[in-house]
């Protein structure tokens, strides 16, 4: 049993989607992506409620959409099941009722469609709960009497579009656990739309990033986080992306250095770098009678979590700040590296404070004394040796941030 689609559908005259997916059974298709990029309009031709304009469905052989030969099965004929973003549970029907729902206009006799929903509220451990009404119950139990309605008529493809979004933190983790239970017992192939990375790494097999109508990415969840194709889904898994050209031989030039990453592709490329956990700024003393390299005399770097900020003290003559953006840039400033150069013995004082932060796991604004020296940060990160430096304007802070080399990876041809 496999779902394969090829879908080309245009909405409101201005909006294309254009989108192959192929799934095998057993299998679960997570589909990420932006709003409006029309993950919701895949789901509503996958479960028939909108035509193709172009392209086919099919279902483990059967062709469910397919407008050049003049196919298209109505939405009551084809073995699916949805679960919809706020359940649409039918407010007037008990839990039971809602599950029998399914099965009864399936055929089945009143009695047993009865009998087959009770077995699937005990299987969703909403047994107890059946007599009822949606409005009585919580968001994680309608959620689980949604899923159970849509197992309920045992659909070869099973759709869910967003179906942890309308829960709280605290139990939308405990239902993403048990959906993740129940989409391994579930035979046949399954899809989902969400905007959460996590429910996507936690729940799906694949991963289809669609980004204004177009299919941007495709792959098994590490492959995506590891190796993201475009802003989005790198701001998603939370890398940063850095432009760069592949010279060949293993070797990437980025904005003023250089950068040797195994199989790097010939080419215009992304570097990704993992957002660093700590940084550090001061890396160079500021020339006499002029501004440091970056435009400032001091910077005085600060710990946030697990995020580093810098905030440039601004010497007279310093250039202003670049405009906030949230684009990162690398090594622009020649020469950037971590502790470049032959490096400088720790004072004891340095060391001594250094060891303690460390111990204490305190994130502290290193003091006076710690400025224009080469700064070991008191977390991990990088320690020695070269490193690239990239910088980040966020607001109103920017700085120089550190990444280990060996970390960085292409990722895609740009
Ligand atoms: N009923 C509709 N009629 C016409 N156009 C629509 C309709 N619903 C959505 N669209 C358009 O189709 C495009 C894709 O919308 P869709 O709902 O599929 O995106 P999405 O990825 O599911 O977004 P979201 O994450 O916000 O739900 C949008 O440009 C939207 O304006």
């Amino acid at each position: 049993m496999t779902l394969s689609a090829d879908v080309r559908v245009t909405r409101a005259g201005d909006f294309t989607l254009s989108a192959a997916v192929s799934a095998p059974a057993g299998t679960v298709t997570a589909l990420l992506g932006p709003n409006g990029a029309g993950k919701s309009t895949l789901l509503r031709v996958l479960a028939g409620l909108l035509p193709l304009d172009a392209g086919r469905v099919v279902l483990d052989g059967t062709v469910y959409d397919d407008p050049t030969a003049g196919v298209l099965l109505p939405p009551e004929r084809r073995p699916v099941g949805v679960v919809f973003q706020d359940y649409l549970l039918f407010p007037h029907l008990t839990a039971l009722d809602n599950v029998a729902f399914g099965p009864r206009c399936r055929g089945l006799s009143r009695a047993r469609s009865r009998q087959v929903a009770q077995e699937w509220l005990d299987r969703v451990g909403l047994g107890d709960l059946a007599g009822r009404r949606p409005r009585r119950l919580s968001g994680g139990q309608a959620q689980r009497v949604a899923l159970a309605r849509a197992l309920a008529t045992e659909p070869r493809l099973l759709l869910l579009d967003e179906p942890l979004a309308a829960l709280d933190a605290g139990t939308r983790m405990r239902i993403r656990t048990e959906l993740r239970r129940h989409l391994d017992d579930f035979g046949g192939v399954a899809v989902l739309v969400t905007h959460d990375p996590l429910d996507a790494m936690v729940l799906a097999d694949q991963v289809v990033v669609l980004e204004e109508g177009r299919v941007v990415q495709c792959g098994a969840p590490r492959e995506i986080a590891t190796r993201p194709a475009s802003r989005y889904v790198a701001d998603l898994v939370g890398v940063n992306l850095v432009p760069g050209r592949g010279l060949g031989g293993d070797r990437v030039a980025l904005d003023g250095c250089a950068l040797t990453l195994p199989g790097a592709p010939v080419g215009d490329v992304l570097v990704a770098f993992p957002r660093p956990r700590c940084a550090c700024a001061p890396w160079r003393r500021p020339t006499r009678g002029g501004p440091g390299p970056c435009g400032s005399s001091a910077w005085s770097p600060r710990w946030t979590g697990s995020w580093s900020r810098s905030k440039a003290l601004p010497t007279s003559g310093s250039p202003s700040p670049p405009a906030p953006s949230r684009t990162w840039v690398c090594g622009s400033t020649p020469g950037s590296g971590w502790n470049r150069g032959p490096r400088r013995p720790w004072s004891t004082r340095v060391r001594r404070r250094t060891d303690r932060l460390r111990r204490s796991g305190e994130r502290s604004r290193p003091r006076r004394w710690d400025r224009h020296r080469a700064w070991r940060p008191p977390s991990a990160g990088p320690r020695r040796g070269r490193a690239i430096v990239g910088a980040w304007v966020t607001g109103e802070r920017w700085g120089w941030c550190a990444a280990r080399p060996r970390a960085a990876r292409p990722c895609w041809r740009a």
